[in-house]
């Protein structure tokens, strides 16, 4: 196999990108496991979900290299740059998914691996190869994958019930904030490679409403989730500030709709679903103490 560098192979994995993907399957694992924790599932879960999305982001690199090619966020991506072979990306992304998906099944057992398969088909298969070049509705129908990185977690301590697939749509509602507030900043790139996101296809103001709009509402619903599953003082010490600053944003975007707010606000869509699972695993860890 052609000389691989190791940075280009953990590039190609999107690391900035899995470590969310991973802390919600291991959040998952803990609101639904909390005050009975099982650490050695915990590095279970951290492994298998580490290898299986970066499987997929390896994928997806593999099947868009044309179009990250055309846009200025992606061209210096290891397979348009030339720094990784083609056959090189195949063999890790195969060895990544293979890996992740079979340990996954042999530490978590049959559901969680089934989430995690469900995750990687739908977001380097239905989203990534048949969706998102065709349609607008690429995320609302490939974000299902978010859902279910948090319920292969959940599903590693606990049968799924209302409550995981409410909290899963945490994730649902979050995505189409956290990516067409990007695709404000980078429209210009989207429209070039020719990919429909709404942003793109509607008027602007029209983007803005929607965008901000769709921030407030993902944000209020992980206040109300919190409020009835967990409710204890500890986790509104963290939560509220990043509602408050979430909807402040949100506001100010729709006020001063510059390319930048939209940035801003896309920046700040990964530290507030951080912060929610967070304080939802240490509300319920002060509740019920091990
Ligand atoms: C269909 C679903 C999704 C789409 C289309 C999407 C899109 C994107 C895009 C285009 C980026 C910028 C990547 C780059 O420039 O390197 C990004 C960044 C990111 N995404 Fe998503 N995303 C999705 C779902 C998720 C989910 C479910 C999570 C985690 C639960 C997530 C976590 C992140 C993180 C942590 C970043 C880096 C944010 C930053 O740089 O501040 N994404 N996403
Ligand atoms: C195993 C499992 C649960 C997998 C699911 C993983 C998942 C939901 C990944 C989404 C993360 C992501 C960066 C999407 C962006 O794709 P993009 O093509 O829109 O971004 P790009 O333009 O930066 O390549």
């Amino acid at each position: 196999m052609e000389s691989m560098k190791l940075g280009d192979a953990i590039e190609l994995m999107k690391p900035r990108v899995i470590w969310l993907l991973v802390l919600s399957a291991i959040g998952g694992y803990l609101i639904a496991a909390i005050p009975k924790i099982n650490a050695l599932r915990l590095v279970e879960i951290a492994i298998a979900g580490l290898l299986s999305t970066g499987g997929s982001a390896a994928a997806n690199m593999l099947f868009e290299k044309d179009v990250d090619a055309l846009m200025t966020r992606t061209a210096k991506r290891p397979l348009p740059a030339g720094s990784i072979s083609v056959k090189a990306a195949w063999v890790e992304m195969i060895v990544l998914t293979a890996a992740g998906l079979v340990l996954g099944y042999i530490w978590l057992g049959l559901m969680p691996f089934i989430f995690m398969l469900a995750g990687w088909v739908f977001y380097s298969i239905i989203y990534t190869l048949i969706l998102k070049r065709r349609t607008w509705l690429n995320i609302l129908i490939g974000g299902f994958a978010g859902n279910a990185a948090l319920l292969s977690g959940w599903a590693a301590a606990a049968p799924i019930n209302l409550e995981a697939m409410l909290l899963s749509f945490a994730v649902y509602l979050w995505i189409p904030a956290h990516i067409w507030s990007l695709v404000m900043r980078y429209s210009d790139d989207y429209r070039k490679a020719g990919i429909p996101m709404l942003p793109v296809l509607v008027r602007r103001s029209t983007a803005i409403s929607t965008i901000s709009g769709l921030n407030i509402l993902s944000t209020i619903y992980m206040l109300f989730l919190y409020v009835i599953y967990v409710n204890s003082i500890p986790g509104y010490i963290i939560l509220l500030p990043f509602v408050a600053m979430s909807i402040y944003i949100s506001a100010k975007s729709l006020l001063n709709p510059t390319d930048d707010a939209f940035w801003t606000m896309f920046k700040m869509t990964s530290p507030i679903l951080t912060m929610f699972i967070l304080a939802a695993v240490l509300g319920l860890f002060m509740q019920f103490p091990p």
